[in-house]
């Protein structure tokens, strides 16, 4: 039950596709998808190791209360094509695609999924989460949002589009790019994730940087330790509050609609249309996460 095509998805843990022993730990965690990574998380002597684990761990799969995602190697490098068809089993969920910088690679990728769930008797549509990590990827990241359906969201790396360029994380760099994408995302009507955070050891610096995603729309964020996981789950979980408020707009909509009345009060604050539409996905939010526990 969904408004959007965006799996409910506040942790996504990272890990490395070259650290097989390290998979029944994801697997078993509390985060709401696993990211196996074929990408930068691996050394290039070991990629087609990496793939070959990744590839098994997904015939395996027995869990299906979490989402599977792989990130494979960038398009047009020469792990991709391999990597994709390696991957393409019928344990995943979601292809994420690093450094995307535009629509034709989408359409690329899908073209591609197309066949291979043909030839590997895939029974569902593998989604494609793109990653928005470079300056040309963020100047045209509303096409690549809206290229094709199977786009279930774009995901947000820091790391990639700042440190080559020596701009510091702080909230003024921060901000500008996260409400960028949320918007871009917006356009095709899916969400937006926040990038890793790489102060493993600081646990209060993360919440705050999780808390900031999350005040600028986005949906959840990406874990790289497993100690990042139930603060994520927390933050991306809609407070007590905020779902007793959306309860009771949703409810005095109802009888306010029925009346032909759009705008009225709730406690002391006006509502209307899309204040109506907040109050019913967060409803939804709840709800969505309280399956993944
Ligand atoms: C960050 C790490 C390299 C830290 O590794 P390590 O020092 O070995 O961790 P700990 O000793 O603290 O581990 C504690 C226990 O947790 C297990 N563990 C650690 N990490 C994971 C994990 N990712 N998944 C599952 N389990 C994990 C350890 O085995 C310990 O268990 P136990 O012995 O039972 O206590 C490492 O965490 C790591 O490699 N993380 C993932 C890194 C990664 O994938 N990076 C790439 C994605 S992020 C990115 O690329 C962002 C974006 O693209 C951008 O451009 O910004
Ligand atoms: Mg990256």
């Amino acid at each position: 039950m969904s408004a959007t095509r965006s799996p409910s998805m506040r942790s996504k843990l990272f890990v490395p596709g070259s650290r097989p022993e390290l998979f029944d730990k994801a697997w078993q965690s509390a985060a709401d998808a696993i990211s196996f990574d074929l990408e930068d998380a691996v050394a290039e002597d070991r990629k087609i190791e990496a793939r070959d684990y990744v590839a098994r761990a997904l015939e395996r799969r027995t869990t299906s209360g979490k989402v599977v995602i792989v990130r494979i190697n960038p398009w047009g490098e020469p792990f991709f094509a391999d990597d994709l068809e390696a991957v393409v089993r019928p344990g995943l969920d979601i292809v994420n695609l690093p450094k995307v910088e535009s629509a034709e690679t989408i359409l690329e990728t899908a073209r591609l999924l197309d066949r291979l769930e043909r030839e590997n008797g895939i029974g569902r549509r593998v989604g494609i989460l793109a990653n928005i990590e470079t300056a040309r990827g963020l100047r045209v990241a509303a096409e690549i949002s809206l290229s094709h359906e199977r786009v279930i969201g774009l995901q947000l790396g820091f790391g990639d589009l700042f440190e080559p360029l020596g701009v510091e994380r702080s909230p003024l760099a921060l901000a500008p790019v996260r409400l960028a994408v949320r918007l871009a995302a917006a356009e095709a009507g899916i969400d937006a994730f926040d990038g890793a955070f790489v102060g493993v050891a600081d646990g209060e610096a993360f919440r705050m940087d999780a808390e900031a995603g999350r005040a600028l729309g986005l949906a959840g964020k990406s874990c790289i330790h497993p100690s990042q996981i139930d603060i994520v789950n927390a933050v991306f979980f809609p407070r007590a509050a905020e779902i007793e408020n959306a309860r009771r707009i949703v409810a005095k909509a109802e009888e306010m609609l029925a009346r032909g009345v759009g705008a009225f009060m709730v406690d002391g604050v006006m509502a209307d249309g899309p204040f109506i539409d907040r109050a019913r996905t967060v409803l939804r939010i709840a709800e969505g996460a309280a399956h993944h526990a």
